[in-house]
């Protein structure tokens, strides 16, 4: 965006960004001015950069407009940049090498839709400009393979130490589903599936990464626990569905990273009505606001809201990413809303962690999957 370089306050202008980013994302000045600086833009005259330490490069066209709004209702003129920066969260357990934050998406029950959740919010939140991986660690029902379409690959080595992870449309992934055949870790008890855990997470080269999806399996038993507990989670996100059942696990869900004092970003509500494609009307097939009525009670957020789709279903058992086979419709866009969402939660609760670039090694030579953003 070009402003004249004749900028007569530009402490007005400062002010104006300010403003308008505060009323934008619903924060305190103090919070979005940390994202502010000032920089030079030809030596004569200074500018202002605006890096935002969460994934949104869907929405800096809106911004950059409503920006430009501002300034001339502010009468100021200004040359403002925008970028994005994704600092390391602190985690209690040291990082995993390139892996800036790692999100566990868990459920309290099984079938509430948490591997289609992890899934279409990795890709949402490439599509944010971020940098993102997806392990399965749903040992004993993998389905990341299968909603990636490619089932059928297996990670390469060149050392018969470290496995190369797959990629699929710009997505990293590894799931042990790519490994064994699923009857064989269906029986395995819960220390050999957290070995096995263990080894997806560290025995694979990831590249950079700003969010690794960890789609944990479902439940809150001794299993899940110990997972929680080995993998240096930054934080976690609880999905469920509206119906009391699955409500009162979700909370067991919150109890459980409470516990092993991991951060809950907020909850996800899936199938949370069904919107007739005739009339637009929308049946709360389950219940209404059971995921607001829990996150009003644990004072948490309502990260996002997703309708029962055949759709988002469809998309699931086929292989096609919903994200990039219908990027513009809005199932898609509710996706980007909930992964922005869980962006700027985890950039604005969770502290930045005090080494931000100790274990960021690089991609591994030949292996770059992702485009630089
Ligand atoms: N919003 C939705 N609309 C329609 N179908 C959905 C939706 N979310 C998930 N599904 C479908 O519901 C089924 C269960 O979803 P999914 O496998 O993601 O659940 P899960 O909680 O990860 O299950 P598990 O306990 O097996 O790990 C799948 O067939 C999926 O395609």
């Amino acid at each position: 965006m070009f402003f004249s370089r004749k900028s007569p306050k530009p402490s007005a202008a400062w002010q104006a960004v300010v403003d308008y980013l505060a009323d934008y994302f619903v924060l305190p000045k103090d919070e979005v001015t940390l994202w502010c600086s000032d920089h030079n833009t030809d030596g004569s005259a200074s500018g202002i950069s605006i890096t935002f330490p969460f994934a949104n490069q869907t929405q800096w066209p809106f911004i950059q407009a409503g920006i430009a709004r501002a300034l001339q209702s502010a009468k100021a003129e200004v040359d403002v940049t925008l970028k994005q920066q994704i600092n390391a969260g602190q985690t209690a357990k040291p990082p995993v090498t390139n892996i800036r934050n790692i999100i566990a998406v868990a459920s309290g029950k099984g079938g509430v839709g948490k591997s289609t959740t992890s899934i279409n919010m990795a890709f949402a939140l490439m599509q944010e400009g971020a940098r993102v991986g997806i392990l399965d660690a749903d040992i004993y029902g993998p389905s990341v393979p299968i909603m990636l379409g490619n089932t059928s690959e297996r990670p390469s080595t060149t050392d018969n130490k470290h496995m190369q992870p797959l990629e699929a449309h710009g997505l990293v992934a590894n799931s042990i589903g790519y490994l064994v055949p699923a009857d064989d870790a269906a029986v395995w008890r819960g220390p050999m599936a957290s070995k096995a855990l263990s080894q997806l997470l560290n025995e694979t080269r990831w590249p950079v990464l700003d969010y690794l999806i960890v789609d944990m399996p479902p439940g809150t038993g001794d299993i899940q626990l110990t997972m929680a507990q080995q993998v240096p989670l930054t934080a976690a996100l609880v999905v469920t569905t509206p119906q009391d059942l699955a409500i009162a696990d979700a909370q067991k869900g919150i109890a459980m990273f409470n516990k092993v004092n991991i951060p809950v970003l907020g909850l996800v509500e899936n199938m949370s009505y069904y919107q007739c494609t005739a009339c637009g009307h929308k049946d709360y097939i389950f219940a209404k606001d059971g995921g607001n009525v829990l996150a009003e009670r644990y004072g948490l957020p309502l990260l996002g809201a997703l309708p029962l789709d055949i759709q988002i279903r469809e998309h699931a058992g086929s292989g096609k990413p919903l994200l990039l086979s219908a990027p513009d419709g809005p199932l898609a866009e509710a996706y980007r809303d909930m992964a922005r969402a869980v962006s700027l939660e985890l950039a604005t609760t969770v502290p930045v962690a005090e080494a931000q670039s100790k274990h960021i090694k690089g991609d591994p030579i030949a292996f770059n999957p992702l485009k630089d953003n």
